[in-house]
C-alpha cells in the first residue's frame, strides 16, 4: 500500500456487523476497499461477497489475515474467537480493527497488550464507537471545560429490544456493560476499581436462567459512582442513556429527541429508535474512517491507531472479569488489573488513563 492507494482490508465475520461495515468500507469511507471476505458460514460469506464486486472469499479466517495483499483486517466475528484473530493479525504485523470486546476474559486482552508492545508499534484498535458519536464527543467536551463542574456520578440505562436466547448473564456484562465501562474510562478518565453487579427480578421476556435486566455499580479511583441499568430484552426500542452529575450542573444524551411532531386527533412525539445500526450509525462510520485514516498515517512502521487501543480492551477485560464474578457472588469485587507501566508503550490514545510510562 502507498498513501495514494486504497487500503485493501479483510472483514472476518460478515454476520449483523461485519455485513454493515463491508457496506460502509465500500459506499461511505474514503481510502480503503474489501478485498477479503472470510465468514465460518460460505453461503453468508458468498451473500455479502456478492455485494463487494472486488472482494475474494477465503474460508478460513487465519488464511484471510495472512493474504499477501491484505493490508489491514476488521474483526466482526463472535466475541468468543477474538482474542486469537487478533493474535494472528500482530503476528502478521497487520492493523486490526476488532469489534467489542477485545477478548471475553482479561487474561486474553492482556496477552494481545502485551504482544503488541513487542512489536513497538500500535496495530490494535477495539470497536468502542461510543466514542465517536457526536453526543458523546459533547459530553466529554463538557466535562474536560469544566462546565459541569466536578463531575460526581454517572447514570446510565442501556437497553435492548431482544437479544439472541444463546445470550447468558455473564455475556449481558462482556457484549454490553463493557460499552458502559468503556465510556466510563472515556468520559472520566480514569481507571474503575470496584464493580457490583445486582439482580433485579428478572423479567418473564428473558430466557430461562437470563439475569435480565442487571444492575451495575462502578466506583472509579476517585470515588465517583457510576450506575447502570442494563436490560437486554427490554421490547419496545434501544435506548443509550447516559447522564454525569457534576458540581455545578448535569447533562444527558441518548434522549431520542429527534422531529417531535403533534398530530390530529390529539397526539403528540417522536420517533423510538430501534437498534444499534441505527443510533450509532454516524459513530461506526468515524471510527471507520479514522481507523482507516492513521493506517494510511502510520505506514508500514508507524502507530496505526486513532481511538480506543489494546490497553482499553484489557481494561474493560478486567472490569467485565470482576463484574462476573460479583454476579456469581452477590459481592462487591475488586477490579484485578496490571499496572499499565509494567506493560511499556502500548495502548490507547483515546483513553484517559494514558499517562506517560
Ligand atoms: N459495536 C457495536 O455496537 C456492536 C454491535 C453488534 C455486534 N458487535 C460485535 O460484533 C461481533 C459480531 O456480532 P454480530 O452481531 O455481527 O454477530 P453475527 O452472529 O450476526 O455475525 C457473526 C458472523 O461471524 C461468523 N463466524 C462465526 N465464527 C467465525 C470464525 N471463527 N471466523 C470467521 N467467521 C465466523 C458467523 O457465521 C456470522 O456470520 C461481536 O463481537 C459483537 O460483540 C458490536
Ligand atoms: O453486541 C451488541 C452491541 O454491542 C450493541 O451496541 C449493544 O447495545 C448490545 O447490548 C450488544 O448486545
Amino acid at each position: 500500500m502507498s498513501d495514494t492507494q486504497d487500503l485493501r482490508v479483510a472483514v472476518l465475520g460478515v454476520g449483523v456487523m461485519g455485513a454493515d461495515h463491508v457496506d460502509r468500507i465500500n459506499r461511505r469511507i474514503s481510502g480503503a476497499r474489501v478485498t477479503v471476505i472470510s465468514d465460518a458460514s460460505p453461503e453468508r460469506a458468498a451473500q455479502v461477497g456478492a455485494t463487494a464486486r472486488d472482494a475474494q472469499l477465503v474460508a478460513d479466517p487465519f488464511e484471510a489475515i495472512a493474504v499477501e495483499d491484505v493490508d489491514a483486517v476488521l474483526l466482526a466475528t463472535p466475541s468468543a474467537v477474538h482474542a486469537e484473530q487478533v493474535l494472528a493479525c500482530l503476528h502478521a504485523g497487520k492493523p486490526v480493527l476488532c469489534e467489542k470486546p477485545l477478548a471475553t476474559d482479561a487474561e486474553g486482552a492482556l496477552e494481545i497488550v502485551r504482544r503488541e508492545a513487542e512489536l513497538g508499534r500500535r496495530l490494535v484498535q477495539v470497536g468502542f464507537m461510543r466514542r465517536f458519536d457526536h453526543e458523546h464527543e459533547r459530553l466529554k467536551s463538557l466535562i474536560d471545560t469544566g462546565d459541569l463542574g466536578q463531575p460526581l456520578m454517572m447514570h446510565c440505562a442501556h437497553r435492548n429490544p431482544a437479544v439472541s436466547p444463546r445470550c447468558d448473564s455473564a455475556a449481558v456484562i462482556t457484549n454490553s456493560v463493557v460499552h458502559e465501562i468503556d465510556a466510563t474510562r472515556f468520559l472520566l478518565g480514569e481507571e474503575i476499581m470496584a464493580i457490583t453487579v445486582l439482580r433485579p427480578t428478572p423479567s418473564s421476556h428473558a430466557a430461562e436462567g437470563l439475569q435480565d435486566p442487571q444492575l451495575v455499580i462502578l466506583e472509579t479511583e476517585t470515588g465517583r459512582m457510576v450506575d447502570i441499568e442494563v436490560f437486554v430484552n427490554a421490547g419496545v426500542g434501544y435506548e443509550v442513556r447516559t447522564e454525569v452529575v457534576g458540581e455545578r450542573g448535569s447533562a444527558m444524551i441518548g434522549l431520542d429527541v429527534g422531529l417531535v411532531r403533534r398530530t390530529e386527533p390529539g397526539s403528540w412525539g417522536g420517533q423510538i429508535t430501534p437498534g444499534f445500526r441505527e443510533r450509532f450509525g454516524q459513530a461506526y462510520d468515524s471510527e471507520v474512517q479514522r481507523w482507516v485514516d492513521a493506517i494510511h498515517a502510520g505506514g508500514r512502521s508507524g502507530d496505526c491507531v486513532d481511538g480506543p487501543g489494546s490497553w482499553d480492551g484489557y481494561a474493560a477485560a478486567a472490569v467485565c472479569a470482576a463484574g462476573i464474578r460479583s454476579l456469581e457472588t452477590w459481592d462487591r469485587i475488586e477490579v484485578d488489573m496490571v499496572p499499565r507501566s509494567i506493560i511499556g508503550r502500548s495502548g490507547s490514545a483515546g483513553a484517559a488513563p494514558d499517562q506517560p510510562e
